[in-house]
């Protein structure tokens, strides 16, 4: 016999499940205001304040990202890391372990051919560090010291990879949620083998899609109508145009490297992050 403190638990989670469920699969407008507003908290009041941040298109966003290493200095590898941990920061504030319905906090971390993977690749890492359990399925490896450097140090740390993409019934049999870092501002055109069949099952599953940068196969700049509907978006440095067609429950801005002088160049208009936190919350 079940106790009543046990039929409790599993109504809670059941619920859970279905508002987690409905929450990505509900229709949306396509511009959200809250996206377009910054939430600030004064004395523990959050108050919104109309001073748009800016939405950058796919030319823009690469100029910028080129800008960053010729120009200010900085290498891949920096950036990337500071891009990851973000994520993984993000990922924790949104959904931290205890909310989370396996007896295991189990993570599936998609990671694609280019910047956009080693991003998933770091968050995995720090993910691992915050006391979840990713495994990785990392099916395009360039051959590039930096993303053999990153897989070493997740292989280290005991995150196991995957050799292929499981079906839609067993992800959501066996994890809390998906990192999607399979494609970033770089994306274009129809998508590629192994990456269509990948997000063909993603499209199947119900358990939560986290996008780090842009929904994968999403155009950077027009969305999708029928591509992922992710359940959180990260965006990094600024959002894309993209992202104004997002409909999930959190929307979060990562990436807390912009010098000043770029910031202006560019009129970025980002948001004040509090304190020394590597993230804020747009939705
Ligand atoms: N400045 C920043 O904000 C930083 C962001 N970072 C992350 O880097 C990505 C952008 O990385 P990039 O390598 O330029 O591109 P992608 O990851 O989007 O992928 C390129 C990769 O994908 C292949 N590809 C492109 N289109 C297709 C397609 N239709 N089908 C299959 N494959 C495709 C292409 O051949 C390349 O191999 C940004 O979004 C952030 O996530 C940095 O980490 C730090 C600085
Ligand atoms: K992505």
């Amino acid at each position: 016999m079940l106790s009543v403190r046990a039929l409790f638990r599993i109504g809670f989670l059941v619920t859970l499940r279905a508002t987690t469920v409905l929450s990505r699969r509900r229709a949306c407008p396509l511009v959200s205001v809250t996206n377009s507003l910054y939430k600030e908290c004064f004395s523990g009041q959050v108050s919104t304040m109309a001073q748009s941040i800016k939405y950058l298109g796919q030319e823009e966003a690469q100029q910028i990202d080129e800008e960053l290493f010729s120009e200010y200095g900085f290498s891949v590898d920096q950036l990337m890391e500071l891009a990851g941990l973000s994520c993984a920061t993000a990922i924790t504030r949104a959904y931290p372990t205890s909310s989370l319905v396996k007896a295991r906090p189990s993570l599936l971390v998609i990671c694609g051919p280019g910047n956009n993977g080693g991003d998933g690749l770091v968050c995995a890492r720090h993910l691992k560090l915050f006391g979840y359990a990713p495994t990785i399925l990392y099916p395009k490896r360039p051959n590039k010291l930096l993303f053999q450097g990153l897989t070493t140090q997740c292989e280290k740390m005991d995150i196991p990879f995957l050799t292929e993409m499981p079906e839609a019934m067993v992800v959501d049999e066996a994890y809390d949620m998906v990192i999607d870092a399979i494609f970033g501002f770089s994306f274009k055109g129809a998508v590629r083998e192994p990456f269509g069949s990948i997000l063909d099952v993603l499209k199947k599953t119900t358990v939560p899609i986290v996008s780090i940068d842009i929904p994968s196969g999403w155009d950077v700049e027009q969305g999708s109508t029928d591509g992922l509907q992710p359940d959180m978006l990260i965006s990094l440095t600024a959002p894309k145009k993209s992202a104004k067609h997002f409909c999930g429950r959190y929307h979060y801005l990562g990436g807390r490297f912009v010098p000043p002088a770029m910031e202006k160049k560019y009129q970025l208009n980002l948001p004040p992050y509090p304190n020394t936190d590597c993230v804020y919350q747009l939705q």
